[in-house]
């Protein structure tokens, strides 16, 4: 494709994306639907430039507004240009061949600015109200995290333990070229170099691995589900934690995979199939106290509430949420997370395990349920200490991965995304 023809087609999908009304990764699987003919190096431009923007959005405003017409109609036509050409991810040389004089004198002057000298908020990258959320819960462990978030995640793999070991998954993988090492926490993990495509393997399409992010791989292992027991994976979705847990269940008991939307259960089918399981039976529920839950209340050992929550943990895979959350959405989500969890918990049976978790770094979404659950339920659940339960399911280093009772993981301490979750034990 020619130099221009590609910056204008990058210039449309940020177009699109920008307008932050839909998640960024389903716009951009919309634009290559309609744009069929795109290759693979091609769509890494497309896909890795729009996401570049997002992630440094603040920024790039305002270097796009350099030296720029002053009257603000006139610089909205090249604004969306020139976000494309500061977030390229192409070949430079490329880039350069489509931009005019004009443009290179101005990116110019866009690559002679300092950072440092820049305010705080073109440098941490964040909206204001999670800025300072953050700050007051990290004091001078922000700036670290803030720099961290600006990264792109690495890819990491949960070996399916039904099907081989780690090491033989990794030996397979050099054998196709792929370097991939053991996840520094979570005992089934493997942290690929760079992001190759994974779904032609044999590997990958027999169901011995899964993408999924050593975090995530944590969560699962402090529910801890054992063989033959009833375990409910409350907020299944398209089935990642589903998946580990069923493993972890050697293929016996009964897994249910509840959720209210049918079209995530839905993806969880063909990651099913691949895996080998045939315990889980996944249950679309209208809302948290459907009938469903309620016939099998006081029968269930084990439950996990992987709750809906803002995503910010994840800022590092969609820079799109630090721009579509607000302090609102927040206050919602709480609401629901604390429905959804007094809800799940009347499910758990005497003796069993209730676990509440977020892929958010938000205190709202994390402690703050944790500690109304207490002031709830606190006569029929007790607090079970994560560093204990993750140090029995052979997670190396536990104790350094919670904060008080809670697991707490952060991108810049533990290179996993965001999460929280805590344990209790009905009496
Ligand atoms: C964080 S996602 C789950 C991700 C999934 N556990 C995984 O590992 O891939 C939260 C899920 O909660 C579901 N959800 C939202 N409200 C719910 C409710 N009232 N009861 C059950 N699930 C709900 C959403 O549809 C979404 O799939």
């Amino acid at each position: 494709m020619h130099p221009n023809a590609l910056l204008d087609l990058t210039t449309d999908l940020l177009r699109a994306v920008m307008r932050l009304d839909q998640p960024a990764d389903a716009v951009v699987s919309a634009f290559f639907r309609q744009h069929r003919k795109l290759g693979p190096r091609e769509r890494h431009t497309l896909a890795e430039t729009t996401y570049a923007v997002l992630r440094r959005k603040p920024l790039f405003e305002h270097l796009a507004a350099l030296g720029g017409d002053k009257k603000p109609n006139a610089l909205k036509v090249p604004l969306m240009r020139r976000l494309a050409i500061l977030g390229w991810q192409g070949n430079e040389a490329f880039l350069r061949a489509a931009l005019t004089p004009d443009e290179l004198a101005w990116l110019a002057r866009a690559q002679a600015v300092k950072p440092d000298n820049l305010p705080a908020a073109l440098r941490h990258l964040l909206p204001t109200w999670l800025a300072e959320a953050l700050q007051a819960a990290l004091d001078k462990d922000f700036w670290p995290l803030a720099a961290a978030l600006d990264q792109p995640a690495p890819m990491d793999l949960r070996v399916n333990a039904l099907k081989m070991k780690r090491e033989e998954a990794q030996r397979l993988l050099a054998e196709a070229g792929i370097v991939a090492e053991p996840t520094p926490y979570s005992p089934w993990g493997l942290r690929v170099q760079g992001k190759p495509a994974l779904t032609q393997l044999p590997l990958f399409q027999d169901g011995a691995i899964e993408v999924q992010d050593e975090g995530s791989q944590l969560l699962a292992l402090l529910t801890d589900a054992h063989r033959g027991e009833m375990v409910v994976d409350f907020c299944a979705g398209a089935g990642g934690k589903t998946l580990a847990l069923g493993a972890a269940m050697r293929n016996t008991g009964r897994l249910y995979a509840f959720d209210v939307s049918g079209h995530r259960l839905a993806a969880l089918k063909p990651r099913l199939a691949r895996s080998g399981l045939s315990n889980v039976y996944p249950a679309q529920i209208a809302h948290e106290r459907d009938d469903r839950v309620k016939r099998l209340a006081g029968k269930i050992q084990r439950v996990l509430v992987d709750a809906p929550c803002s995503g910010l943990g994840t800022i590092r895979r969609n820079p799109d949420l630090k721009w579509r959350q607000s302090p609102a959405d927040v206050a919602e989500l709480q609401q629901r997370q604390q429905a959804i969890l007094a809800s799940a918990a009347r499910l758990v049976a005497p003796g069993g395990r209730l676990v509440y978790a977020t892929c958010s770094l938000l205190r709202a979404e994390n402690e703050d349920v944790a500690e109304g659950f207490d002031a709830a339920h606190g006569r029929e659940f007790e607090r079970l200490p994560a560093a204990e339960l993750l140090a029995k399911a052979h997670v190396e280093g536990a104790d350094t991965l919670v904060e008080g009772d809670a697991l707490r993981l952060w991108p810049h301490r533990h290179g996993t995304d965001g999460f929280f979750a805590m344990a209790w034990q009905r009496r």
